[in-house]
């Protein structure tokens, strides 16, 4: 069984394998139309059709043997009753017994040899599925073993933050200087299976209340910076802690490439949480004067109303311009005490990007923002430049 083994765990591989090439052309289907590479990526999809099939049929030439022996056992069991018996027999050991008490005893030992042989086979038929098991429980074994080992370097504490009382309400109370959502010392980054250090020796606190924009070149480490804050990227030194929970309602990270879920136009707003369905008026009021300000009420009637479910692909019917408009209407939505942005004004004109950072202070929400633009320095108190060798500068942008 073991080599069947082998090839059920490579053929659950492949299988993997050809069916996320094939969910990646169907999600990239139009930029794969604008560069006409349908060609190309029809070779690599079949490339790696033709490792699964190889695979399958490397898989049942050796099923073919085991299915052999297993057939076998099962034929040669009924067969095996009467060659057993018939020792007996010819040696003349029955020969004192007459023609009808020896047809009886053949038939009596007969039942037993077959019953016992029966019993035998099954569990030898057993083996095409055992070989199966064992080969997914082998990938699936891989997998967890893989998860336990993210978990023992990705402690909970940066996953999910510190549960400590809010610091908002300590805020109200203290007036004077503003808490702290992240303190950072001495922490350096590198990218995973890299030595090159993007940052080095980050000292920074990150309050409430300023807005700091994260510059620099390309490629020089600012999502970097933002997915250890996140705790994704562990492989750093110094300290990092948290002083608030990672909740929506805290902390709410808007990745580059927005994240939109299936479901109604509300489950794209509350997202990460998930509609209950409660129709209270005043919350459909907020998200529609949200929806509003960015300028995305024609939305609502082209989807048929807020909770109306759709069945469409949100990437492939909202413009860049609106996915990042739909991402501040989630934004306002959970009002959290700090955001964290990335480049989620890239595809909104100056004078809209005004609008949307105006209404987050209005609401409370402090920012860290990575963006290129020029014209975010206006809505932000300190700018941290990093040059993608490892070096960083904070400046104030209030004079
Ligand atoms: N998962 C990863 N594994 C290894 N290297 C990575 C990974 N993700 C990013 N990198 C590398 O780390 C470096 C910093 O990437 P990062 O995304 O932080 O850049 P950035 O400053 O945000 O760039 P941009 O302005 O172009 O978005 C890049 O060289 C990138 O290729």
């Amino acid at each position: 069984m073991t080599p069947i083994v082998k090839k059920v765990f490579e053929q659950e591989k492949w299988e993997g394998d050809f069916r996320f090439k094939h969910m990646q052309i169907r999600v990239n289907s139009e930029s794969l139309a604008f560069h006409g590479s349908s060609i190309l990526e029809a070779g690599k999809t079949n490339q790696k059709l033709d490792a699964l099939l190889r695979t399958q049929q490397q898989k049942f030439n050796r099923q073919y043997l085991l299915s052999l022996a297993v057939n076998f056992f099962d034929y040669i069991g009924s067969i095996a009753s009467y060659l057993i018996l018939s020792v007996p027999i010819f040696a003349g050991s029955y020969d004192h017994m007459n023609h009808a008490d020896l047809a009886a005893l053949i038939s009596q030992n007969a039942f037993v040899c077959i019953y016992l042989i029966f019993s035998f086979s099954s569990l030898v038929d057993l083996s095409p599925k055992v070989v199966d098991i064992a080969g997914m429980t082998h990938r699936v074994a891989e997998l967890v073993e893989e998860l336990n080992h993210l978990k023992e370097h990705n402690p909970p504490s940066w996953r999910d933050g510190p549960s400590w009382p809010l610091l908002q309400s300590q805020a109200s109370t203290s007036g004077a200087s503003a808490p702290s959502v992240y303190d950072i010392v001495q922490l350096s980054v590198t990218a995973p299976s890299r030595s090159q250090l993007l940052i080095k020796d980050l000292d920074l606190t990150i309050k409430l209340r300023s807005n700091i924009l994260i510059m620099g070149p390309s490629s020089c480490g600012k999502t970097s910076l933002l997915r250890t804050l996140r705790g994704l990227w562990t492989q750093n030194s110094g300290s990092l802690k948290c002083n608030l929970p990672v909740t929506p309602r805290h902390i709410l990270f808007m990745p580059q490439r927005p994240f939109f879920t299936d479901g109604s136009l509300l489950d794209q707003v509350v997202y990460p949480l998930q509609d209950r369905g409660m129709g209270v008026q005043s919350y459909d009021e907020s998200v529609m004067e949200s929806l509003e300000l960015v300028d995305l009420l024609p939305l609502v009637d082209r989807v048929g109303g807020l909770r109306t479910p759709v069945s469409w692909n949100w990437y492939e019917v909202l413009t860049p311009g609106e996915m990042q408009r739909l991402c501040f209407v989630r934004l306002f939505y959970h009002r959290p005490q700090l955001g964290l942005l990335d480049e989620v004004t890239s595809a909104i004109s100056e004078d809209l990007e005004a609008v949307l950072f105006r209404r987050c202070r209005e609401l409370g929400i402090t920012l860290v923002t990575v963006g290129h633009r020029r014209s975010l320095r206006a809505h932000h108190d300190l700018i941290l430049a990093l040059d993608g060798r490892g070096g960083w500068t904070l400046e104030s942008l209030r004079s």
